[in-house]
């Protein structure tokens, strides 16, 4: 296996992204974690931009054992001293120095001729190496440098004592092919290549920092550069995780390996997203929400039957305790029996199919489901021929305590529609079921809670109604509307009573139509 070494820029690079600036005891939690996570390097700062950073990169280096610690650079000798001040007391201190090297950086921002750069940073390499062994030299914008002068920059940078050389995708340009070819000219044309680790470090302008590090990683690099979640300046940096997962779960194709324990991933990715205040999108590979989340039918059925069959990666090797099937209306019958079975229940084949059709009809309005919402769904069931249909409930309401409501119901077979008033909407359909289910008993009790999670959570209302013979029943209805769940629930009681008084044994529910809008409530 080849050993491909993993310098994280988290601190340095990721820190320039835009409204975050890390204090040094959040440098410090931070790099204790990429410890743990077994990075090689970690570029801890910029010690020349501010007494701050020069303090934090020298917290770092005291603190940090077993890493590299390194500082970053201009080809500036004052820059260069204030990072070997602040890398004294490191057990393994390096110096990142460098300079740009594509025309237009040369020409305009550094105003400095081609000649010139190389003697600035023949001259940089030269003064760190007289505090320190290790020291990286940067050919900013070497993407966009010419081939023949790069080469030139690299061979001298080397002569004067560089140990890694880095060939940076400044600005986000790179294709992997092209960048994989830069990699491949560099080896092939810089005659001293073999004194240096060459390294990569690209930019995500185009989407296609990740795919560029594989590809120069694949070309022969042997270092590469990159943050944690990927951020850094403008549109981030190389998300390391990422890469380091290609790597990993490619590396018996391709014979490369990292020091890093992956399991470490998903930690060192909360904890940089909570300290930097940075969210990681929920689609993020490898460490977003939903990168182990299966939604739809056919994948959750893949999934349950063999894992690899969606999942090329195990969660727990990232750190995440194990995948999710996520249930809402694309999930299909093995999904929803699965996770009825995990909550300890073991439906008959048909009834099976019939709380398989409610929990779509919940679904389709809630989105996802919760493992409350299967509780509820279960204990709200019944068979067939026990329940009564809600076909319709209409509210009209005048001011805060008078309201009509309309309500249908089929009932033994018919509908029947009625209309009662009342003193606000659930009591008005309240009245209208009395009218339509013609028990005589009396409202004891009427509660409404929500029962589970998220903007469409469930309402569960519960009413205890007494019956002519002086006992009580109970009657549970859920739904996203409160209303609905309290016709449901009051329609479920009387329902029982005159089951009761029949003389039938068998459970009662209430069942809404699917056919026609439900409720309609209007002042
Ligand atoms: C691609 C990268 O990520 S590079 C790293 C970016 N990081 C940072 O910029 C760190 C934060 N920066 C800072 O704190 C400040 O910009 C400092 C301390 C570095 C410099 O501050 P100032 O001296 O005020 O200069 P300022 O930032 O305005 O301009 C940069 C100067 O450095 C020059 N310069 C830029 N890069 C380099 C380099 N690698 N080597 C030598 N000179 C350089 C520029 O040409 C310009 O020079 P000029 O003043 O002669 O025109
Ligand atoms: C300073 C260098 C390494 C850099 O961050 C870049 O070129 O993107
Ligand atoms: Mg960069």
């Amino acid at each position: 296996m080849r050993r491909l070494y993993v310098f994280d820029t988290t601190l340095r690079d990721g820190e320039q992204s835009l409204g975050i600036t890390l204090n040094v005891h959040e440098k410090l939690e931070i790099a204790r974690q990429l410890v743990k996570l077994g990075v090689d390097v970690i570029e801890a700062g910029f010690p020349a931009s501010s007494p701050g950073d020069l303090a934090a990169v020298r917290t770092l280096a005291r603190e940090l054992k077993g890493v590299i610690v390194c500082g970053l650079s201009r080809a500036v000798e004052h820059d260069i001293d204030c990072c070997a001040e602040s890398l004294r007391e490191a057990g393994y201190p390096r110096i990142h120095t460098g300079i740009a090297v594509s025309p237009v950086h040369m020409a305009q921002k550094l105003r400095l001729s081609p000649d010139q750069v190389v003697e600035t940073a023949v001259a940089a390499v030269k003064h760190a190496k007289k505090y320190v062994g290790d020291v990286e030299f940067y050919a900013e914008d070497a993407f966009r440098s010419e081939l023949p002068f790069l080469v030139r920059v690299l061979e001298q940078v080397i002569e004067a004592g560089a140990t890694v050389v880095n060939i940076p995708d400044t600005v986000g340009y790179a294709t992997p092919w092209e960048y994989a070819e830069m990699v491949t000219y560099v080896m092939k044309h810089v005659s001293n290549i073999d004194k240096a680790v060459l390294s990569i470090h690209c930019h995500n302008d185009l989407g296609m920092a990740t795919a560029n590090s594989v590809a120069g990683i694949m070309a022969g690099a042997g270092q590469v550069e990159g943050t944690i979640n990927g951020i850094g300046e403008r549109a981030g940096n190389t998300s390391l995780e990422e890469v380091i997962m290609a790597i990993y779960t490619q590396r018996n194709r391709h014979g490369i390996s990292t020091g890093v324990q992956t399991r470490e991933i998903s930690a060192t990715s909360r904890l940089v997203a909570r300290i930097t205040g940075v969210p990681v999108p929920a689609h993020k590979a490898i460490v977003g929400a939903n990168a182990f989340m299966h939604a739809s039918g056919i994948h959750q059925d893949g999934v349950l039957k063999e894992r690899t069959t969606y999942e090329i990666i195990n969660p727990e090797v990232v750190g995440v305790p194990k995948n999710r099937i996520v249930l809402s209306a694309r999930s299909g019958r093995h999904a929803f029996r699965h996770r009825l079975e995990e909550l300890g229940y073991h439906p008959e084949h048909d009834n099976l199919e019939a709380l398989y059709q409610s929990f779509l009809q919940l679904a389709d309005q809630k989105g996802e489901i919760f493992d409350q919402d299967l509780h509820a769904l279960l204990g709200d069931s019944g068979s067939e021929e026990s329940r009564i249909m809600i076909k319709h409930i209409s509210v009209t309401t005048a001011g805060a305590s008078r309201a009509t409501a309309t309500v249908t119901l089929e009932l033994d077979g018919a509908a029947v529609t009625d209309a009662a008033c009342g003193n606000g909407p659930v009591d008005a359909v309240f009245k209208a079921i009395d009218r339509l289910v013609g028990e005589p008993v009396a409202l004891e009790d009427y509660t409404l809670q929500s029962v589970s999670r998220g903007k469409e959570a469930l309402g569960e209302a519960t009413v205890k109604v007494r019956c002519a013979d002086g006992g009580l029943v109970v009657g549970r209805g859920i739904s996203t509307d409160v209303i609905e769940a309290s016709a449901r629930a009051y329609a479920g009681a009387l329902v029982k009573v005159k089951r009761v008084a029949a003389g039938i044994n068998s459970p009662a529910s209430v069942v809404v139509a699917d056919e026609a809008p439900v409720l309609q409530v209007t002042s």
